[in-house]
């Protein structure tokens, strides 16, 4: 079963790519040349449902399973910010490094040290069967400071609940036995199994 992840970020593909082990995984940009995708959506389910679609209309195996991801943090203090906008959090074009540094700063301006904080994935599934989403979170708590280099995007602030360490303090392992990402994942797998398994 041929798989075409629907991202451009490094992270996720990694994540995905470990998690998919042995199925035959392709990134969209190894296909046709990659283009952007306004994630005009009001929620991660529904700009996940435009990434998958966009990569299965643009694709010219219409057979071909598609799988976006739509992740990011919220953090309830600061009203569930910033949420569908993490990866634009300090401006259009923003980094992980941008981005990761302004949470920081705003958690800091607050005088928080640590708050509760929650990572959700969105995964969406464009498939010859139709169009399927499913979602996984991680809670935790964000601190105002960066510890670790492992991980990508939020990760050397955000502390796994019942962790003492951040997912950047964390190796790939032990992150991928509690993400977000591995938990829509799941769901993912169960529906394409069953999918195939009717067909
Ligand atoms: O496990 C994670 N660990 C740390 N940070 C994370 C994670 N999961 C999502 N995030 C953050 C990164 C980015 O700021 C935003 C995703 O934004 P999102 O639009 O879904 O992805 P993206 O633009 O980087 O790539 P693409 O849209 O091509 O899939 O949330
Ligand atoms: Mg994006």
């Amino acid at each position: 079963m041929k798989i075409v992840l629907a991202t451009s970020n490094k992270g996720k593909i990694r994540e995905i790519k470990a998690f998919l082990e042995g199925f035959d995984v392709v990134g969209f940009d190894e296909l046709m040349t990659p283009f952007d995708i306004d994630e005009t959506g009001a929620t991660f389910k529904e700009n996940a449902l435009i990434k998958a679609r966009a990569v299965h209309e643009a694709l010219e195996d219409k057979n071909a399973i598609v799988l976006s991801d739509d992740s990011g943090i919220s953090v309830p203090l600061l009203g569930g910010e910033p949420g569908i906008y993490s990866a634009r959090y300090a401006g259009i074009g923003a980094n992980d490094k941008d981005n990761l540094a302004k949470l920081i700063a705003t958690l800091s301006a607050r005088g928080v040290a640590q708050t509760p904080a929650f990572y959700t994935a969105a995964i969406a599934l464009a498939t010859p069967w139709g169009e399927f989403s499913v979602h996984g979170w991680m809670h935790g708590h964000a601190i105002n400071e960066a510890r670790g280099e492992n991980g990508f995007g939020y990760d050397p602030m955000f502390i796994p609940e019942g962790y003492t360490t951040t997912l950047g303090e964390m190796d790939a392992q032990s992150k991928r036995d509690i993400s977000h990402r591995t938990r829509a994942l799941k769901h993912a797998m169960t529906l394409l199994n069953t999918l195939k398994g009717n067909q």
